[in-house]
């Protein structure tokens, strides 16, 4: 079952309610007093007991308590796993439920913003994933010591509360058996783990990532400070575990919000991974992004490539490039391809890949595709077809005018957020047509999912 249900909380406080649907994130949606509650692990036509646990002017936050009565799509909640875990939000419901939930979520994201035509959009079932477990091949967990012991896991949602994880049921063997075997050496060889409230520098993050194609393992150790008693000691036996080929340092500070910090070092092995996606080498260091599905990666490029209908005189632009999939996949259809990305060691793989395929076609630029795209269209490049990939914030409203003004015949926009993608519509339907909507699930039991957006130029 979804919830720690607390029998034991006050009964006077808690409330029946009827769900009706699911929100975004995919909690339970009901009514109480006319106000709108959401129910984390409640689901559409249950009736529940939940508690108020927060009130805010325009809606309750509620905690599930019991269900009086269940939904026949309620699954089983993966066992031994603590269910304030995040990353399991959608684990109590059936896979095909979950599918039909990810397609919803776009059709309520453009029911909220209604970018023009959108009652005609053609949204196609969710292409599911063939292993809805043990599919993230990446695994970014904290560490940190409390009251003597050492936790590696993930925070709670919303909280400094360190779950430790001995299971995590999406995540691959690999990987979720190198964490906790560094787990055992940092105890072993007493390297320091960061702690903020005693400010003492160490060790913060453990970022395990490996390669499906080669079964390669890189391992990045996130630091509070640079100079970590026995971290080269710990790197040596970590490059002794199954598959490690590489141990990174990357440096940060507690006034940093984000978890990686700007300084990289590699402190023994390989400068990079390689991972092969339908038939083409992509070289990965550290902090490039890269999905972390890599069995539905295939199925998320072949499809947006497929929209895209390239013809051999074309320019495609690689926008948000990462370490330049979209656009190496792409260059054997076209004249010229020109990526662009804001990560530099991002654009050093994108540059190295270019190589590595033998590509004489493709080249990368650093800088933001807002500031780079208008200024190589100025330079005289023709734009005549163009993929966007941006992280969940969507496009900037000037790269959204510099695209109305230029025009590129061939769109095609992948999106990891349908209310960013419906906005960013409302804009670009100005001048263009949505001529279908395809959903590709790259992380089963979660609420999250890849969207590609084919846009036709409007005669
Ligand atoms: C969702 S990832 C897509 C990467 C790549 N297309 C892929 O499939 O692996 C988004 C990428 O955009 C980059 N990025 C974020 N904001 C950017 C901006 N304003 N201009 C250029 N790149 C940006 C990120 O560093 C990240 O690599």
């Amino acid at each position: 079952m979804r919830r720690n249900f607390n029998q034991n909380k006050p009964k006077e406080k808690d409330v029946i309610i009827t769900i009706k649907r699911l929100g975004i994130n995919g909690e339970g949606i009901g009514y109480y007093r006319k106000k709108i509650i959401f129910i984390p692990g409640a689901l559409p036509e249950e009736v529940v007991v939940a508690k108020i646990v927060k009130e805010y002017p325009h809606y309750l936050q509620g905690e599930l308590i019991r269900i009086k009565e269940k939904s026949p799509d309620r699954v089983d909640f993966p066992k031994d796993v603590d269910p304030e875990i995040g990353g399991l939000e959608l684990a109590h419901l059936s896979y095909d439920k979950q599918l039909e939930f990810k397609k919803d979520n776009v059709l309520e994201a453009l029911k909220k913003y209604h970018p023009r035509g959108y009652a005609k959009y053609k949204i196609k079932n969710t292409l599911p994933a063939p292993d809805q477990w043990h599919y993230r091949n990446k695994a970014q967990y904290q560490i940190e010591r409390n009251h003597g012991k050492v936790k590696l896991g993930l925070f709670a949602p919303n909280s400094h509360r360190l779950i430790d994880l001995p299971v995590m049921p999406t995540q691959s063997e690999d990987t979720k058996k190198t964490e906790l075997a560094i787990k055992d050496l940092i105890i072993k060889l007493h390297v320091f783990i960061a702690d903020r409230r005693k400010h003492l520098d160490g060790i913060k993050t453990v970022v395990v990532r490996q390669s499906e194609a080669t079964g390669e393992i890189q391992v990045t150790l996130i630091t509070i400070g640079h100079k970590i008693k026995n971290l080269l000691a710990l790197s040596n036996e970590i490059m002794k575990l199954p598959n490690v080929v590489s141990v990174f340092q990357n440096e940060t500070d507690w006034r940093n919000p984000q978890v990686w910090g700007n300084k990289t070092e590699k402190l023994a092995g390989k400068n990079t991974i390689t991972e092969e996606i339908l038939g083409k080498k992509f070289a990965l260091s550290p902090r490039a992004f890269f999905q972390l599905n890599p069995v539905q990666t295939k199925t998320l490029y072949s499809e947006a490539l497929k929209y895209l209908d390239l013809t051999p005189d074309q320019t495609l632009i690689d926008a948000y490039s990462g370490v330049g999939t979209l656009g190496i996949l792409a260059a054997d259809q076209v004249k010229q391809v020109v990526g662009i990305e804001t990560i530099p060691e991002a654009v050093e793989d994108a540059k190295h890949n270019v190589e590595l395929n033998h590509l004489k076609n493709a080249d990368y630029f650093q800088g933001s595709v807002e500031k780079v795209l208008p200024e190589l269209q100025k330079g005289g490049l023709p734009i005549d077809a163009l993929i966007v990939d941006p992280p969940r914030t969507g496009l900037a409203k000037s790269l959204i005018k510099t695209l109305l003004r230029v025009q590129p015949q061939t769109f095609v926009y992948i999106s990891c957020n349908p209310s960013t993608l419906a906005q960013d519509l409302v804009l670009l339907s100005e001048a263009y047509d949505v001529r279908l909507i395809q959903n590709v699930d790259m992380l089963p039991q979660t609420p999250r999912c890849e969207c590609i957006a084919k846009l036709v130029l409007r005669k």
